[in-house]
């Protein structure tokens, strides 16, 4: 078998162009605010990539660039102008923030209605108890890759490799959620290769370059990779070995070109859903 690959960047297109659409039915355009502090390289490709798509897209989004030498009561200033001003529905914080700054603290200063990211405390707790909310970006853009992949998921053997905040643990309750029998593993599981190998789908977000072999992969596995790393070669590669699990699994996300551009549009779709929200419209 030799899987098919799943196009992340099309799936996106295809999502962000529904957006579009919808904005274009509204009287208002939804307002994006994306706070950068410093000159982290990650963030810099994302955040150019989200501008392009959110200004094609209908929405009024722009960059708030502030010195790596802001104080966090500079940065907690800022969100608390963000959080009332009524063009804003959606405000991301770029993360990693520089040492002087606690991003606990500014998580937590965001308004949760205008938390697109779904990192605060109150949208967390709201997707643990099943209420609605708004749901990380990445998690969510995984569960659309999955659905247009047309994997089964109810009963599904679903491993996911990593515990983060962002990624982990709001995945494994997305998969929860939709009836897999979800697995987490870690840095401390006995035998990682094992449990991956059970996996019929496997989640790989934990920002280790090619860590998940091809002999992780079972055969005719789903496996989505999360990760976007820089090999030693200076190369973009995900947590998975792409060419070796290729002619075992039944389908894999590339690196880039996969869970990256859907991050980006979950962030549009979870803007379009805050601003609607917000003025009352479920
Ligand atoms: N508060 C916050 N929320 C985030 O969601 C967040 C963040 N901080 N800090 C930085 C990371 C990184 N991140 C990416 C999203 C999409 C791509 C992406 O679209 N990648 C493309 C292109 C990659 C390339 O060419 O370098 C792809 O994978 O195909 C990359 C990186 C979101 N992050």
């Amino acid at each position: 078998m030799t899987a098919r690959i799943i196009d992340g960047k099309a799936v996106a297109e295809r999502l962000r162009a529904g957006l579009a659409t919808r904005i274009a039915g509204l009287h208002f355009r939804p307002g994006l605010r994306v706070v950068r502090v410093g000159e982290d390289p990650a963030s810099g490709v994302y955040v150019r990539n989200k501008d392009r798509a959110a200004l094609a897209a209908g929405f009024d989004s722009s960059t708030i660039h502030l010195p790596a030498e802001a104080r966090e009561s500079d940065l907690l200033m800022l969100v608390e102008n963000l959080n009332i001003d009524p063009a804003v529905d959606g405000i991301l914080v770029q993360l990693p923030l520089p040492p002087q700054i606690r991003p606990e603290m500014v998580i937590a200063a965001i308004d949760p209605a205008k938390d697109v990211d779904g990192f605060h405390t109150v949208n967390a707790g709201k997707l643990v108890t099943r209420q609605h909310g708004l749901v990380p970006c990445t998690p969510k853009g995984v569960m659309h890759l999955l659905r247009e992949a047309g994997a089964t998921l109810r009963g599904a053997r679903a491993v996911v490799l990593g515990r983060s905040q962002i990624v982990g643990r709001p995945m494994a309750q997305l998969l929860l959620d939709a009836d897999c029998t979800v697995t987490m593993v870690h840095s401390n599981t006995r035998d990682l290769a094992a449990e991956c190998r059970r996996a019929e789908i496997l989640v790989a977000a934990v920002g280790k370059p090619e860590l998940v072999r091809g002999d992780w992969v079972g055969e005719g596995a789903i496996v989505i990779d999360v990760g976007i790393n820089r090999n030693a070669a200076g190369k973009l590669v995900g947590d998975v070995a792409f060419a070796e699990a290729l002619p075992r699994a039944a389908a894999i996300t590339p690196v880039p070109g996969g869970v990256g551009p859907m991050t980006i549009a979950c962030l549009l779709e979870n803007t379009l859903e805050a601003a609607l929200a917000r003025r009352g419209h479920t």
